[in-house]
């Protein structure tokens, strides 16, 4: 909590009939109970509370009919007949209240005031400290997809995050989608984006991956960079995203915010948070094919993906069918990946320290890739990344995960890689190795324990810039000696095989899982692409240590 510095405004207000000193300054808002008698009361409730200016969402005066139903009704109605003909005014403010486990809830609190005169000053003051927070958005485009997870989009905007806009006074202009790629194709073509200080995506990861899509491809064709080739840094999104959690693994809000809850988000986009998110892209051949910002996974989590696709009727239920069905096939696919590991940077995927809000991993390598990107458009022959640095692995594989963030979410609270950070600049290479069905599930279940998921023989770890995989089938003919026969069989065989888990054999491909959307290519070629776009959160906060000294009440 920050010191109070200098204070605008100093006054006795009561709060439910007790009377409190409150003050003002740039950063804080206290109201302190007076006490009348200085014996320590263990009982009482608190009597010293402070709200820090930026978590105020909106300050209302309130009139007299008002003040005399909410919460305070019988000590405005008391008050009014105590003091007879002399005339009190009220004013409430709303601000943010954490509550376990990083959920925040907008609280009231109401004033009452001698006069009317120093309600309206008391109500001014704030608003002038509100309007000097420049980093709140005014006017937001909203898209909605009313059928991700258990379709309930609309209803959690329309109940739950529309009335918090309207109270912090923002405007919206909201689109319920008609059909899959609708709110990408609307950015991309039609939306007038210098109306707005921000885009909404209200739906689960596949919806804000269209947001993205949108997002990046008119920031890139305004400047007339080629997103066809790997190589080209791209220019990073100007518009923050705000994500209300209404899909079916809604990943991405839980890694950044710390729960997939629709209240909290809304509070962390009135607020005008914003937090740094690094973005992959993903080439075929110099051909681009997608963005991502969780999870690109082959073998498994890819298996996953294809099935559950056909079972979206169950809702969210069927990553766990699909799960389950995929844990028991056992499938693995021979490949070769390559990557070029990240260097100079601080921090490794077997970290015991995790991204958390104001993370200075983060901070630091964020620093270092702008000023290389820099140095690298100058000087092309100072390129880091050359060829010489690039490792390669081949082998079966029963997952291929690249998570450029941990990938948190209920399933995993932890995520697929724990020390995963946002705004690094890097994502974390997962090989997983063939092994036997016993050592997986050791695997996957290390995801919900407090044991290491990459402390086993079978996984390997990597803090990567860029890596490539190539499926076996795809290698050269020399390099792989193949056997054509049994290749083909394989690919006949295998839809056959994925949809019997019973079937021994193996099918020759998998899909890459990518934020939850199939990509059509096998053979890819991943580049990350440091802090490319930016949401409206803060990264997890650390649970609240009490301190003494950092409480202004003690001061
Ligand atoms: C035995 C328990 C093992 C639990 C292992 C849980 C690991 C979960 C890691 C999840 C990482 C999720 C990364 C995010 C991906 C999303 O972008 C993406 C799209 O989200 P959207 O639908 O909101 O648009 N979601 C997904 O791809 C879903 C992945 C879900 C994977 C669930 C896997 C369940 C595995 C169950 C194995 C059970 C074995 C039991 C044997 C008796
Ligand atoms: N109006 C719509 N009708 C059908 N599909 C849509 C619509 N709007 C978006 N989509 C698509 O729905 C898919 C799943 O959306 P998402 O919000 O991620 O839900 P879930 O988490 O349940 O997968 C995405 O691929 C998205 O492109
Ligand atoms: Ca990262």
């Amino acid at each position: 909590m920050e010191r109070p510095g200098r204070l605008l405004l100093v006054s006795e207000l009561r709060v439910r009939n007790a009377a409190y000193n409150v003050s003002l300054s740039r950063s804080l808002l206290t109201w302190k109970r007076r006490v009348s008698s200085p014996v320590y009361h263990p009982f009482r409730p608190s009597v010293c509370h402070s709200v820090s200016v930026s978590e105020i969402i909106s300050v209302r005066e309130e009139d007299e009919e008002n003040s005399s139903r909410g919460r305070d009704d019988g000590s405005w109605k008391k008050i009014k007949e105590r003091e007879g003909k002399n005339c009190r005014q009220a004013f409430t403010v709303m601000y943010v209240e954490r509550c376990r486990q990083h959920r925040w809830r907008c609280a009231e609190v109401t004033f009452t005031c001698s006069d009317v005169a120093l309600c309206q000053r008391w109500v001014s003051s704030i608003r002038e400290q509100l309007v000097t927070i420049t980093s709140r958005p005014k006017h937001l485009l909203v898209y909605i997809n009313p059928y991700g997870g258990k379709r309930q989009g609309k209803r959690i905007y329309e109940q739950k995050v529309a009335p918090l806009f309207a109270q912090a006074g923002i405007s919206t202009d909201v689109i319920v989608t008609e059909y899959a790629n609708h709110a990408r194709d609307h950015l991309r073509t039609e939306a007038e984006l210098k109306n707005f200080d921000g885009v909404v995506c209200v739906g689960g990861d596949g919806m804000f991956s269209e947001i993205i899509h949108g997002l990046i491809w008119r920031t890139q064709i305004d400047d007339g960079v080629d997103t066809n080739c790997p190589d080209e840094t791209l220019l990073p999104c100007s518009l923050r995203i705000g994500i209300i959690p209404a899909g079916s693994t809604d990943c991405i809000c839980f890694a950044t915010v710390g729960t997939n809850d629709p209240v909290t988000s809304a509070l962390h986009i009135i607020v005008g948070d914003s937090q740094p998110i690094d973005v992959c892209s993903v080439h075929h051949n110099n051909t681009f094919l997608r963005y991502s910002v969780s999870l690109l996974g082959y073998g498994f989590y890819g298996d996953v993906l294809t099935d559950s696709e056909r079972k979206r009727w169950m809702g969210p239920a069927r990553y766990d069918f699909s799960g389950v069905k995929m844990f028991l096939t056992h499938h693995y696919y021979e490949g070769t990946v390559s990557y070029l590991p990240a260097r100079g940077i601080v921090g490794t995927p077997r970290d015991a320290t995790r991204c958390r809000s104001g993370c200075v991993v983060c901070q630091h390598n964020g620093q270092l890739y702008s000023e290389r990107d820099e140095q690298n458009e100058m000087d092309e022959a100072s390129d880091s990344e050359n060829d010489s640095e690039w490792r390669t692995v081949r082998g079966k594989f029963l997952a291929i995960n690249a998570a450029s963030m941990s990938c948190a979410c209920p399933r995993s609270p932890k995520g697929l890689s724990p020390a995963a950070h946002l705004a690094n600049g890097t994502t974390d290479l997962i090989l997983v190795r063939k092994c036997s069905r016993f050592d997986f599930l050791r695997h996957l279940l290390r995801h919900t324990s407090k044991d290491d998921q990459f402390d086993l023989t079978f996984v390997e770890v990597h803090r990567v810039r860029r890596f490539r995989f190539t499926p076996r089938h795809c290698q050269s003919d020399s390099d792989l000696e193949l056997d054509l026969q049994e290749s083909s069989k394989r690919q006949i065989f295998s839809q056959i095989c994925r949809d019997h888990p019973a079937c021994g054999c193996t099918p020759t491909y998998s899909s890459w899982n990518c934020d939850g959307e199939i990509l059509t290519h096998t053979a890819i070629d991943v580049r990350v692409h440091c802090q490319l776009i930016k949401l409206f959160a803060r990264g997890i906060e650390e649970p609240a240590v009490f301190e003494d000294v950092a409480n202004p009440c003690a001061i």
